[in-house]
């Protein structure tokens, strides 16, 4: 019976434009992703005599069919049929660190965490790309959450340009507990909203693509990588997030953490994927820790926590390993 416990990391969209429409329903996109030390624990074992079961005691997250690990397995059984029967199914732990729906994808981080621990313990040798292809099935922020560390993405969020890993930037992460902003409700308010902005054909999107591949943003974030610290006071104006436009004036609270943040942080705030978590980056572990007090200070409500953290070049990593 193997086992593998693999640690799978949040991510936060450093910058998120919506470029356009797409045949499939979903939409176009250009984002900059960068994972974040913030990880939930996934344990994988297999010899479950056949069956997938999931386990997570965290509230809001479902131990069924429903969960993306569990349609992680799933999908490895359907794929590889004669392993699944040859180590005879799949058990799930999920030790929840992350927030849940919080915008941070800590969902598809877990189910990119069985697709890597069911690999490793079928000895199937997946390689990467096979990796995001599988996970691009499961969901648009899956195939990023494989590889992590920071990268721009386009597509649904699935088609990744791996950028150098960007680290000594910290962060700190603010959520209302009892928020949830659902994910399709806020690209479909956009699009009601802001359609008419849409670039309508392939050669306007792909320059838009373009654009944001060669922009200020990952001109700042490879010199970053590359160690001129610069880069980091130059990503104030940068940090974009389109779904801001719906999801701030529908919700009053987060739009007003977010000012509260923006003000607070030299390095700026910003509101990750579709919310309600937002990020202000900081310079330093110090810097971000006085951001975190000032601001605990100034909206003393219990229903909000903080997290300090900072930027991580690491994907889904193992961690231990039984067999
Ligand atoms: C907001 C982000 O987290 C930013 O990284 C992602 O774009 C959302 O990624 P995700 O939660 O993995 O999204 P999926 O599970 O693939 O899709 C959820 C829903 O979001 C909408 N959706 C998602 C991605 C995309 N490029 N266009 C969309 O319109 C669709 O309505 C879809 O039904
Ligand atoms: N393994 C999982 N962990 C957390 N939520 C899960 C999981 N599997 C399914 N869900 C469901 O997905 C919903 C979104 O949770 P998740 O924590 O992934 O949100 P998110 O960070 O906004 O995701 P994303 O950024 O990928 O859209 C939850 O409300 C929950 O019902």
């Amino acid at each position: 019976m193997k086992s593998y416990s693999l640690r799978s990391p949040a991510k936060i969209n450093l910058y998120l434009e919506i470029v356009g429409d797409r045949p499939d329903g979903f939409h176009e996109l250009a984002t900059v992703f960068q994972s974040i030390d913030l990880a939930d624990l996934v344990h994988v074992r297999s010899g479950m005599q056949g069956v997938i079961q999931v386990e997570c005691a965290a509230e809001g997250v479902p131990n069924d069919a429903s969960n993306l690990a569990y349609r992680a397995a799933a999908l490895m059984s359907e794929r590889f049929p004669e392993a699944f029967a040859k180590f005879g199914g799949v058990a799930i732990e999920i030790e929840k660190r992350i927030p849940v729906a919080a915008g941070l994808a800590g969902g598809s981080g877990n189910g990119a965490a069985v697709l890597v621990g069911l690999d490793l313990a079928w000895g199937l040798g997946l390689t990467q790309g096979e990796l995001q292809e599988l996970a691009a099935e499961l969901g648009s922020d899956v195939p990023f959450c494989v590889g992590g560390g920071t990268a721009l993405a386009t597509g649904r969020g699935e088609v990744l340009d791996p950028l150098a890993g960007v680290d000594q930037v910290w962060l700190v992460l603010a959520k209302y507990r009892s928020l949830g902003v659902s994910t399709p409700w806020a690209y479909q308010t956009y699009r009601a909203q802001f359609g008419a902005e849409y670039a309508r054909t392939p050669e306007a999107q792909a320059a838009r693509h373009t654009a944001a591949k060669s922009g200020p943003l990952v001109r700042s974030l490879q010199a970053l990588a590359a160690g001129d610290r610069a880069g980091l006071s130059a990503l104030r104006p940068l940090l974009r997030n389109d779904l801001e436009r719906v999801v701030l004036p529908a919700h009053p609270q987060i739009a007003q953490l977010r000012d509260l943040l923006d003000r607070l942080a030299p390095l700026g705030a910003m509101m990750s994927g579709s919310g309600p978590s937002v990020f202000a980056l900081a310079e330093s572990a110090s810097q971000a820790q006085e951001i975190q007090a000032a601001a605990r200070s100034a909206l003393p409500d219990p229903d909000l926590e903080f997290w300090v953290t900072q930027f991580s070049a690491a994907g889904i990593r193992p961690v231990n390993q039984s067999v």
